[in-house]
């Protein structure tokens, strides 16, 4: 989704124009917010509220939303306003730029020159703060409606790190300013620069509607974002292209320019409590698909069925819901080549990140995408073979994982067969089972399921999800393309994202195996009038579902706990044991299922060697697969600690809660690396806690939420990687990683200890100590806070920030004000000099050393005289106590 800022250019500032004298109103692309977290990351986790709030904002204004049908005119600087014409309002020339307000509308006669320098526009957001205080509740558009221009290779910027134009670092804006612009500039013509007069909204949303329903069939919730599919955009795009238009001059991607500007509204952020290094990240929106319109109540799969408990099912260490199947394509579980080999093959944890990088035209093997160079498409062959050999040869000890399709089908053919038979008789358990659940459901009002309302009479007519036609994926997969094109994904993202985005959508394609079960629910259902397949996946593979559907005749769905970038976790209720679990369940595509088995493989690992679960990892109780979903169950945990600290405005946690917490992720972290584990993604969104409960008090004037009681879990180890696998370059989220990656100079267990420097930095000041989506800017934030990168880095490492063995970083910049103006020394953090404090911060120091030979290790760390501080009491582990039916609040 494009979203596009305005801003005023003053005269002279690196985004100038052409009449000195002149403020000229700018259009900027500024960025695009699929609802993804892998993208969220890219932007900033905690400004995609404001993003979607701006966005929600220009949509519904008249003019605004009429200038988004004008995507490449918004993308262009506008000609100096002349006199006579509406004028917005304008701040005061100054060397940086102002945000302006919205201007009422452009006449049409106004013609958008095309920019010619977009890349020098920094883009306004508003502040995070005020949008976490009043957040908004905006649905993110859907992947695919994001208008992707097809981007010339010449425009490609391969480099790992693209070098940003100088940017015109603008005062910091207190109102946001916002306006939709196209971000198909690539593909727009002169004459879809001439904006169009002004009309009624109701005129434009209802032409546009109508435009959204025939391209995308009947309106979702979704497809009424007011946002145009990329199709449509692209439509109306070439539509223009008819006309003459001057040759685009290859460029860079406007969006690494144009994101990195997204501080800015972080730079205006007051810190919420202590006068601290950056401002917080603005709440991350999470995805709650039950605050969709409430469907029909339906049963998933097959209807429920009580589950004779079973000691098998009930195994703590990878419970097994089906048998052992092996087969050709079956996954090595214990073997150490097999990740590897994986790895290799789908670029899970391997050179995807590299190929994000370098070759933003990376090569898809999804049959629809554009075909991938001659070397590369011999390179993915050979991953492909190396991992079926690998995959053949190595066995499977344990057997405890199944391939995906293959068992989603079986475990549909077992409930057929089990409902042939008794028809009847499951029915009305179904409907007993429901009710018995709904209990649970009823003070929270909902759908139908909710109030106790038995189960839908089953149909024999359920809709099955036709296999898409070959080549259906064509434009996803440019898109896909375009994307890490464009995103120039390792400044923002994961290696989780990397692999994902880089591999695109080869995964979605109707594989033979997924054919088969598409046939094999068809066949189900003609069989079974009971088995109603009414399960769909999104057409991102997510499940959909309800309140109050059943998994596995088993679990009822209860509520959406959170969105990952594998898939939703959801709360369920176990109704063999009544228990609430959160059930992770993992998008339908090849890739994420794999990522999945490697997930499972670390955690039965763990599980083995926690037994007595004193190591605040989380342990999962079971894993199963339904309908092409990996599903894994775990115990309900609560809030985040970033959940936590976003609901208390960014409060720090109390200086005695930070260690608590501080201690129990050390021990967990460093329990990992004894098992010759690295986690890779370690941040306060994987770091929940056992209990939410609070008691609020009055501090500093202001009512704060203190826990009750601050037992964490360690989550989250889909990124998790032995020492003897392979190691791909970019690891961790962009502000807890550690400068190694960054210089991609090899990392280790080290770069989880600094990414828990810098986690224990957050906990004591509410706010990030990284804030930035850019490297060159996080290495100067880095020697802003901690001093001089040591010369042995700079002179060791390939990439190119560094002339001469130091930071090419131009102190006079404005980025450099910026990040003066947000960063200082580390301990001028501290809020007092106690010892408590002090000491503190003597860990921080040592966690955040460049060097990853010299950064304190965390067994080094616990016996740091801070932790002596901590009650004796407070250093075990307290072994959870699934809450129930009987006693989980709802
Ligand atoms: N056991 C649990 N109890 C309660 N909530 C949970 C639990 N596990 C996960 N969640 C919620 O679901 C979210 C996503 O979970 P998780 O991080 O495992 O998914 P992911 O796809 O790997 O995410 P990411 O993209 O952040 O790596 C978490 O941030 C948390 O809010």
């Amino acid at each position: 989704m494009p979203v596009f800022h305005q801003k005023v250019a003053s005269s002279g500032g690196a985004g100038s124009i052409a009449n000195p004298n002149s403020l000229a109103l700018r259009r900027l692309p500024l960025v695009v917010i699929p609802r993804k977290r892998k993208y969220k990351n890219y932007v900033s986790r905690r400004r995609n509220t404001q993003l979607l709030a701006s966005l929600r904002r220009c949509v519904s204004d008249p003019h605004l939303y009429k200038s988004y049908n004008h995507w490449k005119g918004l993308s262009s600087p506008m000609t100096p306003i002349k006199s006579g014409a509406p004028t917005p309002s304008l701040a005061p020339t100054s060397k940086t730029s102002t945000p302006l307000t919205v201007p009422p509308a452009v006449p049409a006669h106004k013609k958008l020159t095309p920019n010619p320098s977009p890349t020098q526009n920094p883009v306004k957001l508003p502040s995070p703060h005020a949008v976490s205080e009043k957040p908004e509740k905006v649905e993110r558009p859907e992947k695919s409606e994001k208008p992707l221009a097809e981007k010339p290779k010449a425009a490609v910027a391969p480099t790992t790190v693209p070098a940003r134009a100088p940017v015109s670092k603008p005062a910091a804006p207190k109102t946001p300013v916002a306006t939709v612009a196209p971000l198909a500039e690539q593909e727009g013509s002169s004459s879809s620069n001439q904006v169009p007069a002004p009309s009624p909204i109701s005129k434009q949303v209802s032409g546009k509607l109508t435009e959204l329903k025939s391209k995308n069939g009947p309106p979702t919730e979704k497809t009424v974002l007011r946002i145009p599919s990329a199709a449509s955009t692209r439509a109306k795009l070439a539509a223009a292209e008819t006309q003459p238009q001057p040759a685009a001059p290859a460029k860079p991607s406007p969006f690494a320019p144009a994101i990195a500007p997204l501080r800015d509204g972080a730079a205006a952020q007051p810190a919420p409590v202590q006068n601290v290094a950056a401002p917080p990240r603005p709440p991350v929106a999470k995805q709650n698909s039950l605050q969709k319109p409430p469907e029909p109540k339906r049963s998933l799969g097959a209807p429920p069925k009580p589950i004779v408990p079973n000691e098998a099912v009930h195994k703590i260490d990878g419970i097994e819901f089906l048998p052992k199947e092996p087969e050709d394509g079956q996954l090595p579980t214990t073997s150490t080549g097999g990740p590897k080999a994986l790895r290799r093959a789908y670029g899970s944890k391997s050179g995807t990140t590299i190929c994000a990088i370098g070759s933003p035209n990376v090569p898809s093997t999804s049959h629809a995408g554009p075909p991938p160079p001659d070397d590369e498409k011999r390179l993915i062959e050979k991953k492909l073979s190396l991992r079926k050999k690998k995959m053949a040869g190595e066995g499977v000890p344990g057997g405890s994982l199944l391939t995906g399709s293959k068992s989603g089908v079986e475990i549909g053919l077992s409930l057929n067969n089990n409902n042939n038979v008794k028809e009847q008789t499951d029915e009305q358990r179904a409907k007993k089972t429901v009710n018995a659940v709904s209990a649970a459901f009823s003070t929270q009002g909902g759908s139908g399921a909710a109030q106790g309302a038995p189960p839908e009479e089953p149909t024999t007519t359920a809709t099955i999800r036709e296999p898409p036609p070959p080549g259906a994926q064509k434009p996803k997969s440019a898109a896909v393309q375009n994307l890490i094109t464009q995103l120039q994904l390792p400044a923002s993202v994961s290696a989780k994202v990397d692999k994902i985005i880089a591999s695109g959508d080869k995964a979605r394609k109707p594989s033979r195996t997924g054919l088969q079960t598409q046939q094999n629910r068809s066949k189900i259902i003609e069989q079974n009038p009971l088995a109603t397949d009414r399960l769909r996946d999104d057409k991102d593979g997510h499940l959909v579902y309800s309140k109050g559907d059943f998994i596995l005749n088993r679990f009822v769905i209860h509520e959406t706990l959170g969105e990952g970038t594998f898939g939703k976790v959801v709360r369920v209720i176990d109704t063999v044991t009544d228990n609430f679990m959160a059930l992770k369940i993992i998008k339908n595509v090849n890739k994420y299922r794999e990522a999945a088995r490697l997930e499972i493989k670390v955690l039965q690992r763990l599980s083995e060697r926690d037994k007595d679960k004193q190591n605040w990892v989380i342990h999962m109780g079971g894993h199963f697969e339904y309908q092409g979903h990996m599903c894994l169950m775990f115990d309900l945990l609560g809030p985040s600690i970033f959940d936590f600290l976003k609901n208390n405005h960014y409060r720090p946690y109390p200086i005695n809660q930070t260690m608590h917490i501080a201690w129990q992720v050390c021990k967990a972290v460093k329990f990992l690396h004894e098992n010759k584990l690295t986690h890779t993604d370690l941040k306060p969104e994987n770091i929940l806690f056992v209990s939410g409960d609070y008691t609020t008090q009055v501090m500093d004037k202001k009512p704060t939420k203190v826990l009750k009681e601050t037992q964490i879990r360690l989550i989250d180890f889909g990124s998790a990687t032995f020492d003897h696998e392979h190691h791909s370059t970019i690891v961790s989220t962009r502000h807890y990683r550690a400068p190694e990656v960054i210089l991609e100079l090899g990392w280790n267990q080290p770069c989880d200890v600094w990414s828990v420097g810098c986690i224990l930095y957050e906990l004591y000041t509410g706010c990030t100590l990284f804030q930035t989506h850019e490297n060159r800017e996080h290495l100067a934030m880095m020697e802003r806070v901690l001093g001089d990168i040591p010369p042995r880095m700079a002179k060791k490492t390939k990439t190119k920030f560094f002339v001469n063995g130091r930071l090419d970083w131009a102190q006079s910049s404005p980025d450099a004000a910026y990040v003066r103006d947000n960063c200082k020394p580390l301990r001028r953090s501290m809020t007092c000099t106690e010892p408590e404090h002090v000491e503190l911060f003597e860990i921080i120091e040592h966690m955040l050393a460049y060097e990853p030979m010299g950064r304190m290790k965390l067994s080094e760390a616990i016996e740091h005289r801070w932790f002596r501080r901590l009650p004796s009491e407070l250093k075990h582990s307290t072994v959870l106590t699934p809450p129930t039916k009987a006693n989980f609040p709802v």
